[in-house]
C-alpha cells in the first residue's frame, strides 16, 4: 500500500514539476521577446494575431458562441495586401502572449489600414464593442481582450513625447515606447483602482452611479490618489462617497479592468461598526447607496437586466455579472454570511 502511495505521490510531483517548468519557461520566453527585438520581429513571422478595429475586438459567431479568432502571420498578410504599407501595419502589433508550445499572440488595431467592413466580410465576424465583447466570449478569453484592449489604447494615445513633442517609437513587442530626442523611455500606465464591498456584519453597502443601466448596483469604487496605500484609498473613497468610517479591511482579489483606460482594479471587504447605519451620500457621484440584506443579495444575484424589468417601468436590483471583480466579492459576502449563519 505504501509502495502504491509513493509511487502515485511520485507521478504527481513530477507532473506539477513538468506543468511548473512549462509555465516559468513560456514567462521567461515572453520576457526575452520584450528584451530582444530582433527575436521578437522574427516571431511576428510566425504568430497569430488578433484584430481590433479603433479598440473593438474582431468576434466569429459559432451558433450561441462567440468565439476570438487567432489569425496566422500568412492571413494577416493576406488581409493586409488590400492595404498599402502592408508590412508596415503588421509591426504595429503589440505581444500579447503566447501558448505552452511558445507560439507567440499579438494584437494589431487595423483602423489606420483597412474599412471595417472589408475585413468583416472577409473574414465572416464584426467587430465588436469591448463592453458587449467581455460578457459574451468564453471566460478564458475575456481577460486577454482587456489586457490587449488597454495595451493598444495605450499606444495609440502615447505617440509622441510628453517633454519634446518629438513621436516616439515603440519597440516591436509594444511594451515600452522610446523618444529619440530626449531619450525618455515610456511603459504602458496602470491606474490602481480600489473596489471595496463594506459590510456592518449583517448587511452589505451597494450604490450605483447615474450612468449605470436601470437596476444595477455595485461596490464602492475609486481611483487610488498619487502616494496613497490600498488601505488609505479604501478608507477615503468608503468616507467619500458614502459618509462612513471603515474600521477592518482585508484585501481579496484583484482584476485588470480595460475602463476608462487600464485600471488595476484592488478588491477588498471592508467592515464598518454596526451601530454605523446611516449613510451620508455623495450625490455629485452617486445616485444611490444602500445597505443589503442576505436575501435580497441571493435574489439578486438570480436576476439579469431584462429580468429586473418591472411593469411600472421600475427595476429590481441586479448586480455586475461574473467576469467583474464585483460579482466576486458579492458572491464571497454570501458564502462568509451563509457560513455564519
Ligand atoms: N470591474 C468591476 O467590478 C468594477 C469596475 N469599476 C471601475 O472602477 C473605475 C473607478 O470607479 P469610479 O467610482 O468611477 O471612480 P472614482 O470614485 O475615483 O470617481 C471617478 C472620477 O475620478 C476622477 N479620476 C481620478 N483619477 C482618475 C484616473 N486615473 N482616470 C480617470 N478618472 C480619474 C475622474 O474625475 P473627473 O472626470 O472629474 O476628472 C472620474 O470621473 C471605473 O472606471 C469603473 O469602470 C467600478 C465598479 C465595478
Ligand atoms: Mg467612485
Amino acid at each position: 500500500m505504501a509502495a502504491v502511495y509513493q509511487a502515485l505521490h511520485r507521478r504527481a510531483s513530477s507532473l506539477l514539476c513538468r506543468l511548473h517548468s512549462t509555465y516559468v519557461r513560456k514567462m521567461r520566453y515572453l520576457n526575452k521577446l520584450k528584451e530582444d527585438d530582433s527575436l521578437c520581429r522574427q516571431a511576428q513571422t510566425s504568430g497569430t494575431f488578433y484584430l481590433f478595429h479603433n479598440l473593438s475586438p474582431f468576434l466569429q459567431k459559432a451558433g450561441k458562441k462567440y468565439l476570438v479568432p487567432q489569425l496566422s502571420a500568412a492571413e494577416m498578410r493576406r488581409i493586409l495586401e488590400k492595404s498599402p504599407e502592408a508590412e508596415q501595419w503588421m509591426e504595429e502589433s503589440v505581444l500579447v502572449g503566447c501558448s505552452d508550445e511558445h507560439i507567440p499572440h499579438f494584437a494589431l488595431d487595423l483602423a489606420g489600414a483597412l474599412e471595417k467592413s472589408v475585413i468583416e466580410s472577409e473574414l465572416q465576424g464584426s467587430f465588436t464593442d469591448l463592453r458587449k465583447a467581455l460578457f459574451v466570449v468564453d471566460g478564458k478569453d475575456s481577460p486577454l481582450l482587456a489586457s490587449a484592449q488597454s495595451l493598444l489604447r495605450w499606444h495609440d494615445s502615447h505617440q509622441y513625447c510628453s517633454k519634446t513633442g518629438q513621436p516616439t517609437q515603440k519597440n516591436p513587442a509594444g511594451s515600452k515606447r522610446v523618444c529619440q530626442a530626449s531619450g525618455i523611455t515610456y511603459y504602458p500606465q496602470v491606474s490602481p483602482v480600489v473596489i471595496t464591498l463594506v459590510s456592518n456584519g449583517s448587511r452589505c453597502l451597494l450604490a450605483r452611479q447615474p450612468s449605470f443601466p436601470p437596476g444595477m448596483f455595485t461596490a464602492l469604487s475609486g481611483f487610488c490618489d498619487l502616494g496613497e496605500t490600498v488601505e488609505e484609498a479604501v478608507r477615503r473613497e468608503v468616507a467619500e462617497e458614502v459618509g462612513l468610517e471603515v474600521e477592518s479591511l482585508r484585501y481579496s482579489a484583484s482584476q485588470h479592468w480595460p475602463f476608462p483606460s487600464g485600471s488595476l482594479m484592488l478588491g477588498c471587504h471592508a467592515l464598518v461598526g454596526a451601530q454605523q447605519a446611516e449613510i451620508s451620500m455623495d450625490s455629485l457621484e452617486l445616485e444611490e447607496a444602500r445597505w443589503f440584506g442576505l436575501e435580497e443579495i441571493v435574489e439578486g444575484l438570480k436576476r439579469e437586466p431584462r429580468s429586473s424589468k418591472q411593469d411600472d417601468g421600475s427595476s429590481l436590483p441586479w448586480f455586475p455579472p461574473k467576469q467583474a471583480i464585483a460579482h466576486q466579492l458579492i458572491r464571497e459576502w454570501v458564502r462568509q454570511q451563509s457560513a455564519q449563519a
